[in-house]
């Protein structure tokens, strides 16, 4: 470690869902001029027919998946023949904006059978019964019919829906367990459908909005102007196709297995037709199920997909074959906290300051998605190309408005633990630690990474709130932050003991196990701030808001505002793009799962497949995010 990086110097839409319908060329060879001279024109011609759908409105939902539109506009659906695809899949005939997609023969069951279905044959969903309006002549950047305020009146609701709404009620018992299942996926399936149609349309009106601003900027030079249409255009273009895309994990080349965890591994990956590098996370799906972890999986999926925050590890797409859920993520070179606590044991206080720092920065960003992490450990602290810290692991977090599966921690404190024990057959209960005994600590050190990968998990950084089960709330991350500084500064978890049921204890009777070792000199600062964290919930700083805890002294000088641009205290060094210096491939057995399955197939005489009720758990995981179409 370089000496002289030690000393850090800190230093002393609104959402316009309601957007004017739009034909964006894909190849405009003239800058778009305008369609309507005045916004009184821009009533939408479906705006005459009787709308009875005022929830569209309130939802704020706006169709606009025109960016693609060829030609004039030639409808299909007339206003009042709304077609109400619950009841007349077979009679859809989807019609593609793209040019070259338009397949009659591709109607909505069909669709619902591809859950990666393609956004634009989605979001024709719409079209088929929201009628366009004829396609406007392409128009200048600042026009009228560009103003933010532009209103598109709501979209008609299907006819039929009264009828539907009278429907006799469904008697469940009187089918097969089958037919159930099949309708539970079908109504599932179309929840999914209908939320992720919505949610593009959502996201596709607010980067038209903003590319708008962008082009009503008078700064903007003409060609500036043109070629922003254009990216804007050709980015959707390729996003419709991405979507349309259906992943596999043969489309990638593994570079080496980086990392592993309770239910699966991570791998570095570069992508077959571009070179592209990604950490791909493969779970297995079986053990998910049985382990009763489809809560826990879903959880990161939902979390990853929503967020977009530099604090946390992007998520590009999610995909699944018969056996693995795979989630594609962005790559992180530098290895993560618990790497680096191996290494170096303890940081100085400046360097322990940039860490607790940006995690704290990191904790709040997840609290502000609306999430309570539940999990943060050094294993889950990323660093990326600069040093700097992202989370990931999320599989335990949960929502303030979510429910997902807490019997897990009650389970764990009773002994009975859900995750199968010792999966990689490492002693985890001959780990002999006694804090007065370095050799023992040492020890211990050896042993961290072992336990990482064990099914069995480390409780070290958990609040006590978490397992005892009488509620907790999002302080409980800043409790793991208090447990993290402490292994930064003294060169272990405050908790750790020699099987992880002791740990639990301890941690259930902190007032009498948080112990600061003599030998070990602490600012009083310093420990002042553990001392806050690592607390009961009702005295927690941070309990109010991040910012209590920002504000206390031991951050004296840091400005948070602007941390994630400073150079950091480690820079991962790095040769490649698939360099993995920072990751201890050495330590990690190199044979992926899929391997293991077939081989365990092979010995068992049979094929590796899913038992039947594994599709419907896992329905509606596959996600595509917007911005892969930007690499
Ligand atoms: N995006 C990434 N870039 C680089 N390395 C990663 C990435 N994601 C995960 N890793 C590595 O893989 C390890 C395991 O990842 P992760 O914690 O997400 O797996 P998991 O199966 O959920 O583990 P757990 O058993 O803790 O739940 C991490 O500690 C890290 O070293």
């Amino acid at each position: 470690m370089d000496p002289n990086r030690l000393h850090l110097n800190f230093g002393n839409n609104n959402e316009r869902l309601a957007s004017a319908d739009r034909t964006y060329p894909t190849t405009p060879s003239t800058f778009p001029q305008p369609v309507f001279p005045n916004p009184s024109q821009q009533q939408h011609p479906a705006a005459q027919v009787p709308q009875p759908a005022q929830q569209y409105a309130a939802g704020g939902y706006a169709p606009a998946n025109n960016y693609f539109a060829q030609g004039p506009y030639q409808p299909q659906y007339a206003p009042h023949q709304a077609v109400d695809y619950t009841t007349q899949s077979a009679a859809y005939q989807p019609r593609s904006n793209t040019p070259g997609t338009n397949d009659p023969n591709v109607g909505l069951a069909h669709q619902f059978s591809h859950q990666n279905l393609g956004g634009a044959a989605r979001a024709n969903v719409y079209s088929a019964r929201v009628p366009r309006p004829p396609s406007p002549a392409p128009r200048t950047a600042g026009s009228a019919a560009q103003q933010p305020g532009y209103a598109y009146p709501a979209p008609p609701m299907p006819t039929r829906l009264s009828e539907f709404q009278q429907a006799p009620e469904r008697n469940p018992e009187k089918y097969g367990m089958n037919a159930n299942n099949n309708q539970k996926k079908c109504s599932q399936l179309a929840a999914d459908f209908f939320k992720d149609s919505v949610k593009r349309a959502r996201e596709r009106n607010l980067r038209q909005s903003e590319m708008e601003q962008k082009l009503q900027d008078p700064n903007q030079s003409s060609s500036r102007r043109e070629q922003i249409w254009q990216n804007g255009g050709k980015k959707e273009g390729r996003y419709l196709r991405f979507l349309r895309t259906k992943d596999k994990p043969d489309n990638y080349q593994t570079v080496k297995i980086i990392g592993k965890g309770a239910f699966g591994e991570v791998k570095l990956v570069q992508k077959k037709s571009d070179g592209v590098v990604y950490a791909m996370k493969s779970l297995v799906k079986t053990e998910m199920f049985k382990k009763d972890q489809l809560a826990h999986v879903r959880a990161e999926r939902d979390i990853l997909a929503e967020s977009d925050s530099p604090w946390v590890v992007k998520l590009f797409t999610t995909f699944q074959d018969v056996n693995f859920l795979y989630m594609l993520m962005e790559f992180l070179p530098g290895g993560d906290l618990m790497t680096m606590l191996i290494k170096y044991e303890i940081f100085s206080e400046d360097i322990t300051r940039f860490y607790i720092a940006e995690i704290v920065l990191a904790i709040e960003a997840v609290h502000k998605l609306g999430f309570i992490h539940r999990d943060i450990k050094p294993d889950n602290i990323l660093l990326d190309r600069g040093g700097h810290v992202k989370l990931t692991d999320f599989g335990l977090s949960t929502g303030f408005h979510k429910l997902h599966d807490n019997n897990y921690y009650q389970q764990l404190l009773q002994g009975r633990s859900s995750r199968p024990r010792d999966r990689s057959s490492v002693a985890i209960d001959q780990i002999n630690l006694t804090v007065s005994n370095r050799a023992q600590i040492n020890d211990w050190r050896r042993s961290r990474r072992l336990m990482a990968y064990s099914t069995v998990g480390t409780p070290d950084y958990i609040a006590p709130e978490i397992f005892t089960g009488h509620g907790y709330t999002f302080d409980c991350d800043w409790w793991s932050l208090g447990t993290i500084m402490f292994e930064c500064l003294v060169g272990w978890p405050p908790f750790c003991a020699e099987d992880s049921h002791d740990t639990y204890r301890k941690i259930v009777n902190w007032r009498q196990t948080l112990y600061f070792p003599d030998d070990i000199t602490l600012g009083a600062e310093a420990e002042h701030l553990i001392r806050s964290l690592i607390c009961n919930t009702e005295a927690r700083l941070g309990r109010v808001g991040a910012h209590e805890i920002k504000s206390h002294t031991f951050f004296r000088g840091v400005e948070f505002d602007s941390l994630r641009r400073i150079r950091a205290p480690f820079e991962p060094r790095l040769t490649s793009a698939i360099d993995t210096t920072y990751f201890p491939t050495d330590e990690i057995d190199q044979t992926d799962n899929a391997t293991v399955l077939k081989a365990q197939a092979l010995a068992s005489g049979k094929q590796a497949e899913d038992p039947p009720e594994m599709s419907l758990p896992f329905i509606g995981y596959t996600f595509k995010r917007f911005d892969n179409n930007f690499r």
